[in-house]
């Protein structure tokens, strides 16, 4: 595990950064020919930096870098293994420059510099190294054609995909989409959300210094009409890869449809609930894992429990557990390593946040609150995305899956239960993409991410299964008669 500074050491580190201020188009920083934007600091509210934001031209000449490295096939078409090694490299300068992409990333988005060094750059790293593992080990297949032929199912990169990122997790998000798309051998542009551009634009930067041609990764920053439609719209884009709301995610199935049906792989919101049976053993156990998948992240995340469906039979003893817990959970300055949940990314989801709490208090801090609700409240229907945990109590194990199931959202959802029998079954029945029993995860780099309903669409992040979104699969038919038998024609 990372071994932490103090918070004088990050505050000064934080002072001192050299920090990018421009689009990476065709492998240097380039000004934008958008407005200037300014990236701001959301515990203090102070301006970090300006940045130079991209626009519609801006895209128009990043999708023809792209779309030339793609046909020159430097990378597209370079030996697996080789890129592979690139890819390594890329992780190592990452690692090397690990103190000051976290500090970059803690003072851009509000999360606690702990997570940043313990949790957001392992798995960063984590994350585009399995990818560039998986490079050189995926194989081809053929088809059951019988003796006349010889049918060839093989995968080719996607072409040029626009990856369009939320502010949540910004190197981990960025990492979810680059690591297997450049490991297919895809050119990437990726637009960071507008709060959130710092980290991108430093690792685009690296990634060219380890290898990576360019025009095969860029970085647009800039806001969602100015860069985020126009890439939707883009008629020689092949693919969207989405992370943020669902509304969002809606535009860009509307953008495909209105140009070239490109492919749109989706992952949007939930309302991810936590299942306890009446047989729930080591309440503490499960007080654990509900309050960290609640609060980590301060609750902005996609993937969040923010409904506790519990048995009535255990509910008060599990409360008096999760309220005691939530009192380690620190809130405060992000630079500094002692807390647990930093900044609420602006001050629009402050407000949007604070709408569902009785609290008058303003600035960025928002505290972790349990509400006891009814299955209809809009507090246990809309996503709140930040540290608030709905709890409903139901009269049978039942009651708490069809609960869990009456939602829009299907994300995540996790089962605590004694009874194997049961909890594997509840699994079964809600309709969500990961379900753990026993703990909270989102499951690690070798399983797929995504959701059913309205949270997820296309395809899934992570895991092998990540490659299908940026492969396409082309059968190369052989026909192995022999012209002079006759005819050969089906
Ligand atoms: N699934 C998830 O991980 C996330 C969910 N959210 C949810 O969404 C809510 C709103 O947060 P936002 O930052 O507004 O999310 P958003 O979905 O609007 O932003 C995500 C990305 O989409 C881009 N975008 C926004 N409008 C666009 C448009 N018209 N065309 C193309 N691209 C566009 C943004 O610039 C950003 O890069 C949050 O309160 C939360 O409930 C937000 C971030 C992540
Ligand atoms: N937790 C990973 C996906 C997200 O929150 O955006």
């Amino acid at each position: 595990m990372t071994e932490l500074l103090t918070h004088g050491e990050y505050t000064a580190i934080a002072d001192t950064l050299d920090l990018p201020r421009s689009p990476f188009i065709d492998g240097k920083y380039q000004r934008g020919h958008g407005p200037m934007m300014a990236t701001v600091n959301p515990a203090t509210g102070a301006e970090i930096t300006q940045i130079s934001t991209a626009n519609a031209q801006d895209v128009d000449v990043a999708v023809a870098k792209a779309r030339e490295a793609f046909d020159q096939g430097h990378w597209s078409k370079m030996d697996p293994d080789a890129r592979k090694d690139v890819l390594i490299r890329l992780c190592k300068l990452i690692t090397r420059n690990r103190r000051e992409l976290a500090v970059m990333e803690s003072i851009e988005s509000g999360k606690p510099i702990l997570d940043c060094e313990q949790i957001d750059l392992p798995e960063t790293i984590h994350c585009i190294k399995w990818h560039a593992e998986v490079a050189d080990k995926i194989y081809d297949q053929t088809a059951p054609t019988g003796d006349s032929a010889i049918a060839m199912i093989v995968r080719e990169p996607v072409g040029v995909v626009a990856a369009v990122l939320p502010w949540n997790f910004p190197l981990m998000m960025l990492a979810w989409k680059i690591g297997p798309a450049l490991a297919a051998g895809c050119s990437v542009i990726v637009k960071p959300a507008e709060q959130t551009s710092l980290t991108a634009l430093r690792v685009a930067e690296l990634a060219h210094e380890a290898g990576v041609p360019r025009g095969v990764l860029q970085v647009l920053p800039g806001d969602g009409p100015s860069v985020g439609e126009p890439l939707g719209l883009h008629m020689d884009i092949d693919m969207v890869s989405f992370t943020g709301s669902t509304e969002t995610g809606r535009r860009f199935l509307k953008y495909a449809a209105d140009s070239n049906l490109k492919k749109v792989v989706l992952e949007c919101g939930g309302k991810n609930p936590a299942v306890v049976f009446d047989d729930a053993e080591n309440l503490d156990h499960v007080a654990e894992h509900v309050v960290n998948a609640a609060f980590w992240n301060g609750g902005q995340n996609c993937s969040a429990t923010s409904r506790l469906i519990v048995h009535t039979s255990v509910k008060d003893a599990l409360l008096e557990k999760i309220n005691a817990r939530m009192r380690d959970w620190k809130v405060g300055d992000p630079l500094d390593p002692a807390n647990h949940i930093g900044a609420l990314i602006d001050a629009g989801h402050c407000a949007k946040v604070r709408s569902y709490l009785d609290t008058k208090d303003d600035g960025p801090f928002v505290s972790p609150t349990i509400f006891e609700v009814s299955a209809d409240d809009p507090r246990a229907r809309d996503e709140i995305f930040g540290p608030v945990l709905c709890v409903i109590d139901v009269a049978s194990n039942d009651e708490a899956v069809q609960v869990a199931n009456d939602t829009a959202y299907g994300l995540a959802a996790s089962v605590f239960s004694a009874g194997g029998r049961s909890a594997i079954r509840a699994a079964r029945d809600i309709k969500a993409g990961t379900v753990t029993i026993n703990c909270y995860g989102e499951g690690n780099m070798a399983t797929p991410f995504g959701g059913y309903k309205q949270s997820g669409f296309g395809g899934r992040d992570n895991g092998i299964h990540a490659h299908d979104q940026y492969t396409e699969l082309k059968t190369i038919w052989i026909d192995l008669t022999d012209p002079a038998d006759g005819d050969n024609v089906a």
